[in-house]
């Protein structure tokens, strides 16, 4: 497969562009096998008509290596109308060629070994007294909890916020991430409506955080204080405004991917005891151990493993979206100037080619003796729950690290069970999550 100019035009991708303008964007959000059943239909590519664009999804290593290796040549980033217009024209995530590649030199410092590091104490810290609650709770509905969990450790970590999730930022918040995709109708009473006008509230809310912060002799060393001291390649800052929108950015990769991941390392532990076990034995070692170190984390290579076969298996992010710039092709395909392609991650992890029994959760995949038999470009692009090229998630070993933490002290002081008559079927829309938001019991670990 290769992205080049056809000489003589091509058929386009089968598949249909469904009704006039908005072509199949109501089953795209009410039907979780959207992707599968026309992968089942029409292959590793086909077209369709979603949020507002003719699309073209499309699977497998070799396609995200052409698409998200060649971006600002051949495909250039693009989001849904309402994740746009939500995350603000200064996002990272919506900048382009030379502007992009110095913001993210500037952000990268929020996410270096050494200020990670310094994170770890206040993820546990947090870790605890959730599980604390929920130890006293004995039951409860964990998704909504774990998106508190996560939302906290954000807003301490990149706003110094203490309780982030009961503060009116993080009720604006929720609002605000429930509009990220929808259908960009602004009215009072739909999703994106409510949604755009918490953007304002929150934007309000950062402002009067940055002023205040500004005021002080030492701004922090949380993420909002490295920013606020950080400086590009010509020495200049970052404009007010755009911190808004780099820090609301961070908040939100920071928060919905990673509560997904970590729904998902509950759900699937729950499900497969065995691999429990081997990862409470692996635990064992750290038990007594008052507080972790990064160099303890990076001994837990089992948890690794698992943590990583998780998000092989349930991606928090399905796919990524690109604008095509010149018309191109791809597998015999004709793909036209100005639509959209999405790389599905979630189908390149079902990959047969890639992974053989795919459906099943089988962390051995990922053993050092597994991975030796791969090729590296097969790691590198048959693998991408983190996305690749020059946009490859600027925030992965931060989710790696939190996921650790939390990972490590759930194994080693509790036990959780599914409860009965749930529906443990996954909504996938922003992130999966289990759809009755994973009932269980929670208990301290018996000796
Ligand atoms: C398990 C958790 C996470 C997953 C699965 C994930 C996944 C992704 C993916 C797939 C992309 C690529 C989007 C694209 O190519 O268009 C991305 C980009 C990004 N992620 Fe994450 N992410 C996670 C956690 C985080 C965290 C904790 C942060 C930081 C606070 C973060 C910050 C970012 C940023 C800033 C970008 C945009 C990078 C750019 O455009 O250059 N992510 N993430």
């Amino acid at each position: 497969m290769a992205a080049s100019n056809p000489s003589k035009p091509l058929p386009l991708p089968p598949g249909s562009l469904g009704l006039p303008v908005i072509g199949e964007s109501l089953q795209f959000f009410q039907d979780s096998d959207f992707v599968s059943k026309r992968q089942e239909r029409h292959g590793a590519i086909f077209k369709t008509h979603i949020l507002g664009r003719p699309t073209v999804m499309i699977y497998g290593a070799e396609a995200n290596q052409t698409i998200l290796g060649n971006e600002s040549k051949n495909f250039e980033n693009s989001w849904p109308a309402s994740t746009k217009a939500l995350l603000g024209p200064l996002s990272l995530a919506l900048q382009t060629g030379e502007l992009h590649r110095n913001r993210r030199k500037l952000l990268a410092q929020a996410f270096k070994p050494r200020t990670l590091a310094t994170y770890v104490e206040i993820m546990g810290d947090i870790a605890q007294q959730y599980t604390q609650k929920w130890q006293q709770a004995e039951t409860l509905t964990w998704y909504p909890e774990l998106r508190s969990f996560t939302l906290d450790v954000a807003c301490k970590l990149f706003i110094g916020q203490d309780n982030g999730c009961q503060t009116p930022l993080g009720q604006h918040f929720e609002t605000w991430c429930a509009g990220l995709f929808s259908l960009p109708i602004s009215l009072p009473w739909t999703k994106f409506g409510k949604a755009k006008r918490c953007r304002d509230l929150l934007l309000q809310e950062l402002g009067q955080t940055i002023q205040a912060r500004q005021s002080m002799a030492n701004p922090g060393n949380d993420t909002l204080g490295l920013l606020l001291q950080a400086r590009d390649e010509q020495g200049q800052g970052l404009s007010q405004d755009e911190l808004k929108d780099q820090i609301l950015l961070m908040l939100f990769a920071g928060h919905e991917t990673l509560t997904s991941a970590i729904t998902s390392f509950c759900l699937l532990t729950a499900q497969h005891p065995e691999i429990t076990a081997r990862l409470r034995q692996e635990q064992q070692q750290w038990k007594s151990k008052e507080a972790l170190t990064v160099d303890d984390l990076k001994q837990m290579t089992y948890l690794e493993q698992v943590l990583t076969e998780v998000m092989r298996l349930i991606p928090p992010v399905a796919g990524v979206f690109r604008t095509v710039l010149q018309t191109c092709e791809m597998d015999g395909y004709q793909i036209p100037q100005g639509w959209s392609v999405q790389c599905s991650i979630g189908s390149t992890h079902q990959d047969q080619a890639l992974y053989s029994n795919p459906k099943q959760f089988d962390p051995e995949r990922f053993s050092p003796e597994h991975l030796a038999q791969q090729s590296t470009e097969q790691q590198r692009y048959g693998y991408v729950p983190f996305g690749g090229g020059i946009r490859e998630c600027l925030g992965k070993e931060f989710a790696r690290l939190e996921m650790k933490i939390f990972a490590a002290h759930l194994l080693q002081n509790y036990e959780w069970q599914l409860l009965p008559n749930q529906a443990l079927d996954l909504v996938v829309i922003p992130s999966p999550r289990p759809r009755d938001g994973l009932k269980v019991t929670f208990k301290a670990l018996s000796e």
